[in-house]
């Protein structure tokens, strides 16, 4: 009897949390709330990811380091206002065996207190700046909202953060562009079309001087922070000390940044690519890119199962990954299992081909089916898997281009909430009393204004904030979020 599926286009919600199982992500069993197992296809699947940031890193000539994840209370307690933002979301250690710790200890929310005060110890001269580390650790966050697994975990076990050290605010203010860069760079290898907006005052991370977010849309309107970057100026350079002796002598703080992901970015991919067989990947982060079918049929003696190896063997010999289902069971329930799992192509192979030295190739995007010739087949596989690729693009983009909407008026914003959700685009005056009466008014979060800032001004000449009546200086941009 089959399992009725949840299905994407009607209930994403329940499809999503459905396939983190059914597709072999994580295991939600675990007695922790919030708290997930890594399987090991989900897991391959993310380390697919993490290489690519890895290279970016390196690229870009960031260390990657490994810190504790113990914080002593007296190192967190530094910088007020990230205290006043992290304080009530951190998990406490208090004893050690039967003793209980003099100096209590947080497991760390994200590592700005674990790092700095070896920055301090770190960095003596404008020579060591710029100073650029990351790593990709698990963080510890007590989430009172909905828990979702990737999206929303107590436990985020592949936190990606990245902290740096700059002799100016220029040069920090260089270091965010490049950070949104690399963001560009992997946004474009997962095929995800995303928007950046800085956030408001009132929503930037606990003390930054600004804040980024970039935001995909997920199908049912809402959308997801994947990214942040923020400016820190000299906050906590002054919080932990933190100096450099100038060329001339002189004792200056360091100005810094910091940039941060998580397995959102998996979420996102599986969310945003997904249909109603479930997973869509894009080849790049495919842990198998093409998989082989033989079908053999009862009195026909061509040998399906070597015709299906001779081309696994010259696809893996041109480094595509690829597998050759040789189960006895069913072709159907073979394709059943590797839609859900979103192997971006399947060959298909049975007597008939063996005899014509063809093969049938099945695209999990398009669900269209080809034949085409044995020979020069590896060429046609590499082309087909970049077609995909651009087409999963191509697809998400247009979807998130149909779910930005500018509008003049709360009721115009209301109706379009109504509709799709979605991201709103509004004129707004900047004070904040209107930013959060807007908020209320449309039971949204402001995501903040395009970023770069000549993108927040474009086409607000003449237009009135919708609140207070006064000119608009910017465009504000509101959604339902994750
Ligand atoms: N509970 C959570 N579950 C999964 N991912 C999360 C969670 N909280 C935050 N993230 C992801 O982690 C990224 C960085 O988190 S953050 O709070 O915005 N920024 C920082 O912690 C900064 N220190 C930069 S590393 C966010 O952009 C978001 O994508
Ligand atoms: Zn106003």
């Amino acid at each position: 009897m089959k399992v009725e599926r949840k299905k994407w286009s009607e209930e994403f919600s329940e499809w999503y949390n459905e396939l983190i199982e059914t597709a072999g992500i994580q295991d939600k069993r675990y007695p922790v709330k919030g708290m997930n197992i890594w399987l090991p296809y989900g897991l391959k699947i993310m380390r697919n990811i993490e290489r690519f940031i890895h290279a970016e890193m390196e690229r870009t000539g960031h260390g990657e380091v490994l810190f504790p994840a113990l914080i002593p209370e007296t190192e967190f307690q530094k910088e007020a206002e990230h205290i006043a933002g992290f304080e009530g979301e951190v998990f406490w250690v208090t004893h050690a065996g039967h003793d209980p710790l003099d100096i209590k200890l947080i497991l760390r929310p994200t590592s700005e207190t674990a790092m700095y005060s070896m920055f301090a110890l770190w960095i003596r001269s404008h020579a060591d700046l710029p100073f650029k580390i990351y790593q990709i650790v698990n963080t510890y966050r007590y989430e009172t909202k909905h828990t979702r697994p990737l999206i929303r975990v107590r436990e985020i076990s592949r936190f990606f953060e990245a902290h740096t050290a700059h002799d100016s605010f220029e040069d920090a203010e260089r270091q965010i562009k490049e950070d949104l860069e690399i963001f560009n760079n992997l946004a474009k290898f997962l095929a995800i079309p995303y928007i950046v907006s800085k956030r408001p005052e009132w929503d930037k991370f606990p003390g930054a001087y600004y804040s980024l977010g970039a935001e995909v849309m997920m199908p049912d309107g809402r959308t997801l922070q994947i990214g942040t970057m923020h400016n820190y100026r000299q906050n906590f350079a002054k919080a932990y000390e933190i100096l450099y002796e100038t060329e001339d002598g002189n004792h200056e703080y360091v100005h810094q940044t910091t940039f941060g992901m998580s397995e959102r970015l998996l979420a996102a991919v599986i969310a945003i690519h997904g249909d109603d067989r479930g997973m869509v990947l894009p080849p790049t982060i495919a842990p198998i890119q093409v998989v082989i079918v033989p079908i053999p049929k009862k009195d026909a003696e061509a040998d399906v199962f070597a015709y299906a190896r001779e081309i696994a063997d010259e696809l893996k010999a041109a480094g595509i990954r690829v597998h050759v289902d040789e189960r006895d069971i069913r072709p159907g329930r073979k394709f059943y299992d590797w839609e859900l799992k979103g192997v971006p192509l399947r060959i298909e192979v049975g007597p008939r081909d063996v005899e014509g030295r063809k093969a049938v190739l099945a695209r999990r995007d398009t669900l269209m089916k080809e034949t085409v010739e044995r020979e020069g087949l590896v060429e046609v596989i590499r082309k087909t898997l970049d077609e995909i690729h651009a087409n999963l693009y191509t697809r998400a983009e247009e979807f998130l281009r149909s779910h930005i909407k500018r509008v003049d008026t709360i009721e115009e914003a209301k109706a379009v909430f109504e509709d799709r959700r979605g991201v709103v685009e509004i004129p707004w005056c900047g004070e904040e009393e209107c930013g959060l009466k807007m908020e209320e008014e449309l039971d949204a979060k402001m995501l903040g204004t395009p970023y770069p800032e000549e993108k927040a001004k474009e086409g607000i000449e003449g237009k009135k904030c919708p609140i207070c009546g006064r000119g608009a200086k910017f465009i504000a941009r509101f959604a339902r979020t994750y």
